[in-house]
């Protein structure tokens, strides 16, 4: 029997539609599969990448910077030409500065971070939080920045004239242009910017590192502040001691109340002296050595503070409203530097024979300050008095002695234009002359550190030959001092010296060198075999900064033609916490490790003797004779007590200056040096005494040609007695 073919069922698919069905359905799946195997590879990847990187630097907030144009590494590149070097115009210790055309076709300056370590990182991040918030015709404007894995760049307004140091140091003729007028604006420039910085903005922000390659200037030599990479905003009533207080017994019964190693709680600021007021000596010893055993107690207590979580107001600055105001309220609140790091930074400049004033304080009083107090206590002032001296030596760095005399070797050489005097000099008188000293400089780096001691005693018998006679007691003291250190110490540092130790025996095996190790020695070592001199070998007339190391001339590079030693640089900037550059740091800062207004005055003190004398704060020159004019500073304190201050004014100007303005520069700027920062003028007076707006307070009585008539006959009585 014939079978009926089944009718089609409607309902049944056909198998080729089957079929497609499936190959569709097993695309699907395999397209979704690797959707998702890619979206997991790739979230792992940045997982993985965000994780290593977050191992290397700090979490950084790009919400946070105030108005900042945010740019991409591509277009930065683009706009420098891939970073050519024909767009290079300066270097700085963390980066290079290029000169780029971004988006509107506008000049910018492109700030290049060589290298990201976790102080580039906090740098960055501090000089955009602080600086990319504030905005002054006296700040150099922050337009942008660039964060990309490991890349960061800054992005400026373009300053054609580049820094104040190119314009005082730089070859050539560029520092012709900075005649005196220029000089004067400069001053009032930086100081208005400080102004701003210390009483325009709220909280107050203290700057923290001035000096001339900070001071940036632009078509008209208008001077602008740059760099906040060190600065520090002020968080009222943070610090608990008036550090600086004149009153002894209340000191005391502060520092008794309280533990050594606890918190120093309260302020006291009602007992500040008016500025220039005669201040009794042994008390003024005492004081700052108990501030700073408070404040060195004080560390442990140290809070640290996100920049982020502070909200940074800056105004319309109307600079007269400010001062005003500041002298209703007093502007007397202590505060305390706000940073995401602790600033442990026991630099000590007494040490330092730069400061021949510092060195006079005999520390023996504040070890003595422990007797009244109880035996663990006194104990734990000794103890403290170690770590003041040596905490930079803590992790095995150098001493802050070293650099001093590293820099004092690397600056003798025949390229500097002070050698005129030394050129008088026969060849052979000024190799023994220099040898004199030399030999004990090398000796003392020759590791011992009772030569280190010798050198530099012979360093401070130059100087005080050239002391008036009424520094007799003063010197003596230092003697003590040093005496002190020598008993208390040597053996310390004698366990700690082994750095150098390292280093030379690297350079020897033929490592690359920081460039002002020995180079004196190189130096004279060539003259002798080649009869004249190499100036490639010591044209290291830079400055130190404790963040960046040694900078010196670079004879390749455009702009400021400075660069670190890398060596040093990356040495200090993993190893230490010390801020600031040396000379310009001010003493208390180094002691205590908070950066107040006080410090950015010190500093400005220095710089005004710097743009007034073009001349570094520490210069050594060739001929001994001339030695009382290797520390700028003691040279001016000294022309001060001579009553011939105008002797410090840059011969390069010859009389083609203001006599008035510049003797008002020097006093101010001496007294913006006084130790006791408290006895600092403020800014708004700085300002107002440089507008003409105010007179200048007494001049310090330590530098004044005729001291006050009381200490004479304090003087006369007590010589009187010991006749009768
Ligand atoms: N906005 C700018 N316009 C023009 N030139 C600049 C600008 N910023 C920096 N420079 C030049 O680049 C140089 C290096 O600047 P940078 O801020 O990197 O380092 P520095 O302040 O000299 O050193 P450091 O950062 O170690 O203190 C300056 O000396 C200056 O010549």
């Amino acid at each position: 029997m014939p079978s009926r073919p089944l009718p089609p069922g409607p309902n049944l698919p056909r198998p080729s539609f089957l079929t497609k069905t499936r190959v569709i359905f097993l695309i699907l799946t395999i397209s979704s599969v690797v959707v998702i195997l890619f979206t997991i590879i790739y979230f792992l990847y940045h997982l993985w990448n965000s994780l290593s990187n977050r191992a290397r630097t700090i979490p950084f907030d790009s919400s946070a910077p105030l108005k900042l144009q945010r740019f991409c590494y591509k277009e930065l590149k683009n706009a420098t030409n891939d970073f050519d070097e024909s767009n290079i115009i300066g270097k700085g210790g963390s980066g290079t500065v290029f000169r780029g055309i971004v988006r509107d076709g506008k000049l910018f300056a492109i700030k290049r971070l060589d290298t990201l370590s976790l102080q580039t990182e906090r740098e960055f991040q501090n000089e955009l939080q602080i600086l990319g918030g504030l905005r002054s015709p006296f700040l150099v404007t922050l337009l942008g920045y660039c964060v990309e894995k490991n890349k960061r760049l800054l992005v400026y307004e373009y300053m054609p004239n580049k820094s104040l140091q190119e314009s005082l140091f730089g070859d050539g003729n560029s520092n012709l242009c900075l005649n005196w007028q220029r000089r004067f604006d400069v001053i009032l420039d930086v100081a208005k910017a400080l102004e701003f910085l210390h009483f325009g903005c709220d909280p107050p922000v203290i700057h923290g590192d001035i000096k001339p390659s900070n001071v940036l200037l632009d078509s008209d030599y208008k001077a602008k502040i740059s760099d906040f990479g060190l600065s520090r905003i002020k968080v009222e009533g943070e610090i608990g001691l008036d550090l600086f207080s004149q009153d002894l017994g209340k000191s005391q019964e502060l520092w008794k109340s309280q533990e050594l190693s606890g918190n120093l709680g309260g302020t006291t600021g009602d007992q500040t002296p008016a500025i220039g007021t005669p201040v009794d000596s042994n008390n003024t010893e005492v004081d700052f050595a108990l501030a700073l055993q408070a404040s060195s107690s004080s560390k442990n207590s140290k809070k640290c503070y996100n920049v982020k979580a502070l909200n940074l107001n800056s105004f319309n600055y109307n600079a007269n409203l400010a001062s005003e105001n500041d002298c209703k309220s007093g502007n007397n609140g202590k505060g305390k530097e706000v940073t995401s790091v602790d600033v442990g930074d026991d630099w000590n400049t007494k040490f330092v024979p730069y400061d021949d004033e510092f060195s006079s304080i005999d520390h023996s009083k504040e070890l003595n300050s422990g007797a009244n107090l109880g035996i663990d206590e006194a104990a734990n002032i000794k103890q403290w008095g170690k770590d003041w001296w040596w905490r930079q030596d803590g992790s095995g760095e150098l001493c802050s002695k070293d650099y001093v005399m590293e820099w004092i070797g690397s600056q003798i050489c025949p390229s500097n234009p002070d050698w005129d005097d030394g050129k008088k000099a026969t060849p052979e008188k000024l190799e023994l002359d220099n040898s004199v000293q030399l030999e004990k400089l090398e000796d003392a780096n020759e590791n011992e550190p009772q030569a280190q001691a010798l050198a530099f005693e012979g360093m401070e018998k130059g100087f005080e030959k050239t002391e008036p006679k009424g520094k007799k007691n003063r010197k003596k003291k230092h003697r003590k001092m040093q005496e002190w250190w020598k008993d208390d110490h040597l053996g310390e540092v004698s366990k700690k010296d082994s750095k150098l130790k390292q280093l030379k025996i690297r350079w020897k095996k033929g490592c690359k060198m920081p460039h002002f190790d020995l180079s004196r020695r190189f130096y004279f070592h060539r003259r002798k075999k080649f009869g004249e001199p190499n100036q490639d070998d010591c044209d290291a007339n830079g400055e130190f900064s404790f963040r960046r190391g040694w900078r010196r001339k670079n004879n390749n590079s455009i702009g400021s033609d400075m660069w670190s030693g890398d060596l040093f640089s990356r040495e200090l900037s993993s190893t230490t916490s010390m801020r600031g550059t040396l000379c310009y740091v001010a003493p208390e800062y180094g002691g205590c490790g908070y950066l107040m207004e006080k410090a950015d005055i010190y500093s400005l003190g220095v710089l005004i003797l710097v743009i007034v004398s073009g001349r570094r704060p520490l210069h050594v020159l060739a001929s001994p004779m001339r030695l009382e004019k290797a520390n700028l500073i003691s040279w001016c304190r000294q022309l001060a007590q001579s009553g011939n201050i105008l002797e410090l004014v840059d011969e390069r100007l010859k009389d083609e200056y203001n006599k008035e303005q510049a003797s008002l520069c020097i006093n101010l700027a001496l007294s913006c040096l006084q130790k006791m920062p408290e006895l600092r003028p403020d800014i708004g007076e700085i300002v107002r005494i440089l507008k003409g707006e105010m007179d200048l307070p007494p001049i310090p009585f330590e530098f004044s040609p005729s001291p006050p008539s009381k200490l004479f006959s304090r003087s006369r009585r007590k010589q009187k007695a010991s006749a009768e």
